[in-house]
Parts: C-alpha cells; sequence; structure tokens
C-alpha cells in the first residue's frame, strides 16, 4: 500500500484484498465524473469513462493528466522518472466512450456523474439496468436527490446505492455511502469496500436530503448568498470572515462558485419543491440571475466572482 499526504490529507491508492470490483464505468466525464475516474485509476482499477460529449471527455483526460501530476509530484518527490510512470499507469487505465449502454458490459460497478435532474437520471439509469451484467452494481453521485427515487427505475434494486463525492474528488478524504430502502447488505459492504480500496474514509447514510454533508453545507452557502444579497457584507468580507473567523479552507461564495451555480441552484430547487415551507430553501433571486445569465461559477469563468479564463 501506498499512503501520501497533500495539504495535511492522507492519502492511499491500495485495493483492498477483499475489493472484488476491478472494472469501473463513471458516467459524466466533468467536475466530478474525471475525479472519481482519476480516483479509481489511480488505485490500480480498469476505468471506462462516458460523456454525451468528446469535447467533454478529451477536456477530462487533460484535467486528469494533470491532476494526477499534482499527486505525483508528492508521491515521488525524488524520483521523477517514477512519477511519470504512475502517471502514464493510471492515464493507461482510463478509456472513454460516448455509449453508456456500451461501456457498461464489462462494469462491476457504475457510478453515475451526470446532471443533477431526475428524469435524466431516469432514463439513464433504466438504460444502465438493462445493458450491464446481472452481478454490476449502479451508483449515483446525486448531491441531493432521493437514491430511492432515483433507483426506482431500475430492476436490481438490491444492487443499487449512492455513493456521494466531494469536489475536487482526488482531495477530499470522504465518501459517503447511502442505503437505499433494497440496497442489499453485500452491495453495501462492496460500496464500503470500494470506497476505501479508491483511498477514501467512507460514512454511512440513510437516504435523507442532502445526506450529512450537503443537509448542513447547501444551507450555509445559501445564506451566505442572502447575506451578500441583502448587501449586508461584500462578497469578500463574507468569506474572509469565514475562513478567519471559522477556519474553513474556503468562504462559502467561493465554494459556491467551486461547486457550480448550477449544481446549488438544481440542489435547491429540488428541495423547494419537496419543502416549500423550509425558509432555509426558498429560492435566490440573485443565485437564479447568475444561472440565467450562464455565470455558473468557476468553470464558466465568472459566478459571484471573475476567474481567469485557463
Ligand atoms: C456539492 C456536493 O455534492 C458536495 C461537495 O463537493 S461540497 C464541496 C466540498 N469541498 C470543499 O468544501 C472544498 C473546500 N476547499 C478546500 O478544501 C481547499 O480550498 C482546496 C483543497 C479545494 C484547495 O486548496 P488550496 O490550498 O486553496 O489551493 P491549492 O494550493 O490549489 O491546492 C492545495 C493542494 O491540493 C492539491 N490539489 C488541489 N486540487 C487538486 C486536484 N483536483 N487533484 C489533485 N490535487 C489537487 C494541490 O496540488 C495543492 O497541493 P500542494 O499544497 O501540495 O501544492
Ligand atoms: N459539483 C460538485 O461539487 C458536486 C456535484 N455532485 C453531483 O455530481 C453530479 C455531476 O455534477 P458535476 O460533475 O458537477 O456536473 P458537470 O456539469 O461538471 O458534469 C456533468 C457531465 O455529465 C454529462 N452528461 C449529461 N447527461 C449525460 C448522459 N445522459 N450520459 C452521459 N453523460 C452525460 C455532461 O455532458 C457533463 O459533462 C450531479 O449529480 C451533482 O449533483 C456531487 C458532489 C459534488
Amino acid at each position: 500500500m501506498i499512503n501520501f499526504r497533500i495539504i495535511g490529507r492522507q492519502f492511499s491508492t491500495s485495493i483492498s484484498k477483499q475489493n472484488a470490483i476491478k472494472n469501473v464505468t463513471v458516467i459524466g466525464g466533468g467536475l466530478m465524473g474525471s475525479g472519481i475516474a482519476q480516483v479509481a485509476a489511480q488505485a490500480g482499477q480498469s476505468v471506462t469513462l462516458v460523456d454525451v460529449s468528446s469535447d467533454v471527455l478529451a477536456k477530462s483526460q487533460k484535467s486528469i493528466g494533470a491532476n494526477l501530476g499534482r499527486v505525483a509530484k508528492k508521491l515521488y518527490k525524488d524520483k521523477p522518472e517514477d512519477g511519470e510512470k504512475f502517471v502514464a499507469e493510471a492515464l493507461g487505465r482510463i478509456k472513454t466512450a460516448t455509449d453508456p449502454g456500451e461501456a457498461s458490459k464489462s462494469a462491476d460497478l457504475i457510478v453515475e456523474a451526470i446532471v443533477e435532474n431526475m428524469d435524466v437520471k431516469h432514463k439513464l439509469f433504466k438504460q444502465l439496468d438493462s445493458a450491464a451484467p446481472a452481478h454490476t452494481i449502479l451508483a449515483s453521485n446525486t448531491s441531493s436527490l432521493s437514491i430511492n427515487e432515483i433507483g426506482s427505475v431500475v430492476k436490481r434494486k438490491d444492487k443499487f446505492g449512492g455513493l456521494h463525492f466531494f469536489n475536487p474528488v482526488p482531495v477530499m478524504r470522504l465518501l459517503e455511502v447511502v442505503k437505499g430502502a433494497e440496497t442489499s447488505e453485500d452491495t453495501y459492504k462492496s460500496m464500503m469496500e470500494w470506497g476505501k480500496a479508491v483511498g477514501k474514509t467512507c460514512i454511512t447514510c440513510k437516504d435523507t436530503p442532502g445526506f450529512v454533508v450537503n443537509r448542513l453545507l447547501v444551507p450555509y452557502i445559501c445564506e451566505a448568498m442572502r447575506l451578500y444579497e441583502r448587501g449586508d457584507a461584500s462578497a469578500r468580507d463574507i468569506d474572509i470572515a469565514m475562513k478567519l473567523g471559522a477556519g474553513y479552507p474556503m468562504g462559502p461564495l467561493e465554494l459556491a462558485d467551486y461547486v457550480g451555480l448550477d449544481t446549488n441552484k438544481f440542489i435547491l430547487d429540488g428541495w423547494h419543491k419537496k419543502f416549500p415551507d423550509q425558509p432555509l430553501f426558498k429560492p435566490i433571486p440573485l443565485l437564479n440571475k447568475l444561472v440565467a445569465e450562464g455565470k455558473l461559477g468557476v468553470k464558466t469563468g465568472e459566478g459571484i466572482y471573475k476567474y481567469d479564463k485557463k
């Protein structure tokens, strides 16, 4: 087992002996999917990364290469040639594809990380359920939707659950493993073992809105946006306050841009629809305006803040 640290966080690239999952298909090559593909490949697994867009896949491969380089720099500080080998080998384990059905045929585990929309996820999971072998576990990386509701369209309900990663996936050490009402004990154990094998500390959570982290974090981010919208403090000062006053690595408004304002809006709108009386889930005009203008945060070069385009 190789252990290493990044900014004080412990990582491991071991493959657990009990982990029977060797072939992983990740659907969605955006922010989260590319990170999930990276950590699985780093752990020695064969990965197929799927997206509807070839352009997205080309961009993902580029960012995975760069992020593997950051990991290698720390892992092989004194042996850069070994670092180059590590990057090349991990990249070599990642194939890309645009057809989810075809890419499911050899998967032991499929992790879905596409847009946060129930209808789109349902359509995809129906297709995956009919294309994947009987033993394949299907999991969603949803931030806020119900695992039971997403899984309602699959026949293999015992082999369906939630695997919720955090952004940036290669750095954040937590994985929330979510048991749906019909997730079997075997599936749950396999998901926990796989999480450990890709270097994460796993916690278990029931299928409740936002699981643990987002149920606490999303209302916090939303309250910061409302504070800013009311003009109570500037964006910079709100972020400085939470970094220096509460010890957070990023302020809430920086974090909103980092997660993606579209994702924040998908989460809030979904919860508001389900729980219309909960004041914490009420729509935020500023968020709606920025998303309508295509200002989605870091990924589009502008959100609450402006960013240099790469
Ligand atoms: C919406 C949801 O459903 C759930 C969510 O994900 S909610 C969001 C959860 N995430 C957070 O809360 C993130 C909070 N922010 C942080 O932890 C930190 O600001 C951060 C790790 C993102 C960046 O840290 P930073 O110190 O500000 O910046 P930076 O110097 O670029 O990165 C720190 C280190 O991480 C490494 N790093 C950052 N991103 C990386 C990546 N994608 N891959 C590999 N390494 C990475 C960098 O190489 C750097 O390493 P060194 O310090 O050794 O050079
Ligand atoms: N952004 C974040 O910080 C986090 C997001 N999540 C969740 O992960 C999921 C993905 O989020 P992001 O990676 O941020 O989104 P993103 O917008 O960066 O990536 C989504 C990708 O899915 C692709 N896609 C859409 N429909 C598809 C389909 N039918 N088949 C294949 N690919 C398809 C899109 O082309 C896009 O590249 C969402 O459910 C989100 O809620 C979970 C944790 C953190």
